[in-house]
């Protein structure tokens, strides 16, 4: 179905720069960059998927029993996009905020073209109907002029752009108040309460803005996303998801505290976020739900935590991550590992049908693709699927530009503090809008 062609790559960093470049002529695309970044589980360094063969596109009603049956039938890779609405068709629960961006609820494609970068090796996967297209695109990727990824200038047509909040800091923090009466009653024990910050009749070069934002955040999990007038762009540092034969990882993130440029005070920084009690039990609640979704796929006695809280530092913030591993039991298909585990635990807290009914009455704006997930399938059935967060949305149709922030609420929790936290994880989305 494929034809695979192997190419030594002297200089990895200015092919992805170049591959990126070339990438934008193409209506459909996903761009996925672990930005060097050492990972315990590696996949890929960077991976493109352009131009649809095939595509999946649909809202939540039977959306996983869709995105199976395509998996199935297609075994082939398979790039795209589950959306955090996708939880009304695993639970009887309903989306009804606003929503400016209008995206399919879950988009897949089969790809046409298809690059693999690990190290100096680069595997390109064309279907047959293209295969003849490899010589010439290779060196049409090859002479195109590298960019540096943090160039900085914006072209004259784009206008800078107003951000709004969805909701006032005064509105945030009566609502954060209300939730915590409801840990306090003991309704929940945590909640990952979210804000919009959005500009409309707004016009932006997504391509730019992604360079700029992956640049100053260099984060493992980046992402570029394009369905025709539909943008991702994404600095998350989280993996929600990840199958390797019969060996399923999860990364939640639960904890964040800023970066310091003098070194001494960043190390106090990341010692004060590893002992900080209150960070620590957030993270180990949404461990504990971890271990409970994949003990439902799991052959037993294979749930293990790995990692527990461990500080990772990245450009932006250090993170506090652990690790949940399982194996799973043979009879289950792919895509049922992801039913039986969505939405991810850190983006709804815990427990989990609750924190959602909860998120729906206290978010204002429709979560969306923004604490979605966004990724891969292979034809061997493996996948890996990141965590949307610290990402901008784009509708270049409608003019609207998105980002969501959110932190996790619990019993400890100060809402001003909690607000303040948005604001660190906005920070590098608003510059890059803003400059
Ligand atoms: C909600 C966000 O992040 C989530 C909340 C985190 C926290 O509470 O520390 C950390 C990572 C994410 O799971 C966000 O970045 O918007």
């Amino acid at each position: 179905m494929r034809k695979t062609h192997f190419e030594h790559i002297a200089n990895p960093e200015q092919f992805k720069n170049k591959l990126l470049q070339w990438s934008q002529q193409f209506d459909e695309l996903l761009w996925l960059d672990s930005n060097d970044y050492k990972h315990s589980y590696p996949s890929y360094d960077a991976v493109l998927a352009a131009e649809a063969f095939t595509v999946l596109q649909t809202d939540s009603h039977n959306a996983f029993e869709q995105l199976k049956d395509y998996q199935t039938l297609t075994k082939d890779w398979i790039f795209g996009y589950l959306s955090y609405d996708l939880k009304n068709d695993v639970e009887r629960l309903s989306s009804q905020n606003h929503d400016g961006l209008t995206f399919p609820e879950l988009f897949f494609f089969q790809p046409k073209k298809l690059f693999l970068l690990k190290g100096n090796a680069l595997e390109i996967q064309y279907l047959n109907l293209v295969s003849d297209e490899i010589t010439q695109d290779l060196e049409q990727i090859l002479a195109m002029e590298s960019q540096s990824f943090d160039k900085t200038e914006m072209p004259s047509e784009v206008l800078p752009i107003t951000i709004k909040p969805r909701i006032s800091k005064d509105a945030y923090l009566e609502k954060a108040t209300q939730m915590l009466t409801h840990i306090h009653r003991g309704n929940i024990y945590e909640a990952n309460f979210c804000q919009e910050f959005y500009a409309e009749g707004s016009k932006i070069q997504a391509f730019e803005i992604f360079k700029k934002l992956n640049a100053i955040s260099k984060p493992p999990f980046a992402c570029y996303l394009k369905n025709h007038d539909q943008f991702l762009l994404s600095a998350s540092p989280e993996r929600y998801l990840k199958k390797e034969g019969d060996r399923i990882i999860s990364q939640p993130i639960k904890g964040t505290a800023k970066r310091a440029s003098n070194p001494s005070e960043d190390e106090l920084l990341k010692q004060k976020l590893s002992e900080d009690q209150k960070e620590r039990s957030e993270n180990i609640m949404i461990v504990d739900l971890v271990r409970n979704d994949l003990s439902k796929t799991a052959k037993k006695g294979s749930v293990n935590v790995v990692e527990l809280c461990k500080i990772h530092s990245f450009e932006q913030v250090h993170q506090m991550i652990s690790t949940v591993t399982s194996t799973v039991k043979a009879s289950v298909h792919p895509v049922d590992i992801l039913k039986t585990t969505f939405p991810m635990g850190s983006m709804t807290g815990a427990p989990k049908i609750s924190a959602m009914q909860l998120i729906e009455e206290f978010e204002a704006s429709k979560r969306g693709l923004y604490s979605g997930a966004v990724g891969y399938f292979s034809p061997e059935n493996d996948f890996d699927f990141n965590v949307v967060i610290r990402s901008i949305l784009y509708n270049e149709t409608k003019q609207y530009v998105s980002y969501s922030v959110g932190s996790a609420i619990t019993s400890k929790s100060e809402p001003l503090k909690e607000y303040e936290e948005c604001m660190l994880k906005a920070k590098a989305m608003r510059e890059v809008l803003e400059s």
